[in-house]
């Protein structure tokens, strides 16, 4: 049977990961496809290092619309990243019915919608495995595995170069900006590394699964997003000393806020008890626990980020797209896992109304009263403790830490008691806040 010809947008780390792969595995693939599967065209800004890295074995154009209008390929693969001309490009390649695989998270955390609607339309197949984990088969997973369930929540190490960074730093006594050029150099960082330490790649990617999960349209502009710049050396020693660690989650999680169903969709340092197989995930590797009503807690771990991880997920949808190619449309998976009619509009949560439980650090005068006053605001506004560690002050000091940990409670309810704790004349600075997840 005559081979699928595919295009290749982009030849860096990803891109050149998926063409060696599909060489070296070429006849393995292929069996397991059932045609071949092979890369006739590639678009680069550098032309001569795409040459170089495709070994002069296939076409090497400047402009990527070459590519997506050539006649002659069946599938395009945008790994250029980046979002106008990206969406430029995949929507002139659905256009002109081709189907397309990316592992753009950040085109389709903001676009997927016009994008997956424009792929309806004209019957053919937009397959993102790489966008969520890298490597990991979680799009698969969720989307096929788990199709029997009510998925109620998941919540993931999904960004490879924060998790690096923070391991290296608790591991190595490393420091932020050596570790950050280390990922850089290794290929885990977004083009823009301010996405990872942000949290906005996390974000990208909590939204596309919270969609999968819940049958909901993606919706990036209602994420909550907060990275790691502000995390403090500190609050990873104390939180070790208390039996967690801090990891950066990406949260989807089905909520009910006065009897309304509701979701949070948030990205955040996040405490999570020391002994969870999820708390001890390190490097770049990613993890995603989904609790499904069916089947209960399943986890997903694997590499998330680096040329050839990333690469398996892209060539897995080759072969998905290469075996369904021929199917009809209606009986393929749909895009967001739910038949785009069945969509719902859950309201995506303000983070007042999220319900979480808290790390809360200050710094206090070391005097009688300060730890009554502290539970009374606490009590006040509804919030219970759970565990409580107070420093003692070092030698000639008269201020220490008091960390508190508590219950559940609404955002909201911490909000404002912060707000009256900082108030106090005997809390020095600000308090911080660290969300914690037992995840059980
Ligand atoms: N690096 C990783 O571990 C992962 C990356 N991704 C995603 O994969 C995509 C690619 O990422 P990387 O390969 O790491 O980036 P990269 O920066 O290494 O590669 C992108 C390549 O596209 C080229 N390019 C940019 N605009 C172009 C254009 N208009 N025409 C032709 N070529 C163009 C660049 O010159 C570069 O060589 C991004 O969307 C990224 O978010 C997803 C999962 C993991
Ligand atoms: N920059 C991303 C790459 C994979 O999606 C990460 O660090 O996880
Ligand atoms: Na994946």
């Amino acid at each position: 049977m005559k081979s699928i010809k595919v295009g290749l947008l982009g030849v860096g780390n990803v891109g050149s990961g998926t063409f060696n792969v599909l060489q070296r595995n070429q006849e393995e693939i292929r069996r397991r496809a059932g045609r071949g599967i092979e890369v006739v065209a590639v678009s680069a800004r550098n032309l001569e290092r795409a040459k170089e890295r495709t070994g002069g074995k296939v076409k090497v154009v400047a402009d990527p619309f070459d590519i997506v209008n050539d006649p002659e390929i069946d599938i395009v693969v945008e790994l250029i990243g980046g979002y106008d001309q990206a969406k430029a490009l995949v929507l002139q390649a659905i256009a002109n019915g081709k189907h397309v695989v990316t592992a753009n998270k950040a085109l389709l955390a903001v676009y997927g919608n016009e994008i997956f609607a424009a792929a309806q339309a004209k019957g053919v197949m937009v397959a993102f495995e790489a966008a969520v984990a890298g490597g990991i088969p979680i799009i698969k997973a969720l989307r096929e595995g788990l199709t029997a369930n009510r998925i109620e929540w998941l919540a993931g190490i999904i960004n490879g170069t924060t998790n690096f960074i923070l391991s290296e730093m608790r591991d190595k006594g490393l420091d932020f900006a050596t570790v950050l050029k280390q990922a850089q150099e290794l290929g885990y960082a977004e083009a823009d590394p301010t996405f990872d330490i942000e949290g906005v790649d996390a974000a990208h990617k909590a939204t596309i699964m919270s969609a999968i999960a819940f049958g909901i349209p993606v919706q990036f502009d209602k994420a909550y997003v907060e990275g790691i710049s502000k995390l403090n050396a500190i609050d990873i020693r104390y939180a070790e000393q208390l039996g967690y660690r801090i990891k950066l989650l990406g949260i989807a999680k089905r909520a009910k806020v006065n009897g309304v169903e509701g979701v949070e969709l948030r990205v955040h340092p996040t405490l999570i008890p020391a002994k969870r197989l999820i708390a001890n995930v390190e490097g770049a590797m990613n993890a995603v626990l989904v609790q499904g009503d069916a089947v209960g807690a399943t986890l997903y771990y694997g590499k998330g980020a680096g040329s050839e991880p990333t690469a398996s997920a892209v060539i897995a949808d080759l072969v998905d797209i290469t075996r369904l190619a021929t199917a009809d449309a209606e009986h393929r998976v749909p895009h967001l896992a739910f038949q785009p009619n069945e969509l719902t509009n859950i309201e995506i949560l303000p983070m007042a109304e999220i319900t979480t439980s808290y790390y809360l650090r200050m710094n206090v005068s070391d005097q009688p009263g300060v730890l009554a006053d502290l539970t009374r605001i606490l009590a006040d506004a509804t919030i219970s403790i759970d565990a409580m560690m107070q420093k003692e002050p070092a030698d000639g000091e008269t201020r220490t830490d008091i960390i508190f940990l508590t219950h559940q409670t609404q955002e909201k309810n911490v909000l404002a008691a912060i707000a009256k704790i900082e108030g106090l004349a005997t809390v020095c600075g600000s308090v911080t806040k660290i969300r914690l997840e037992n995840l059980a």
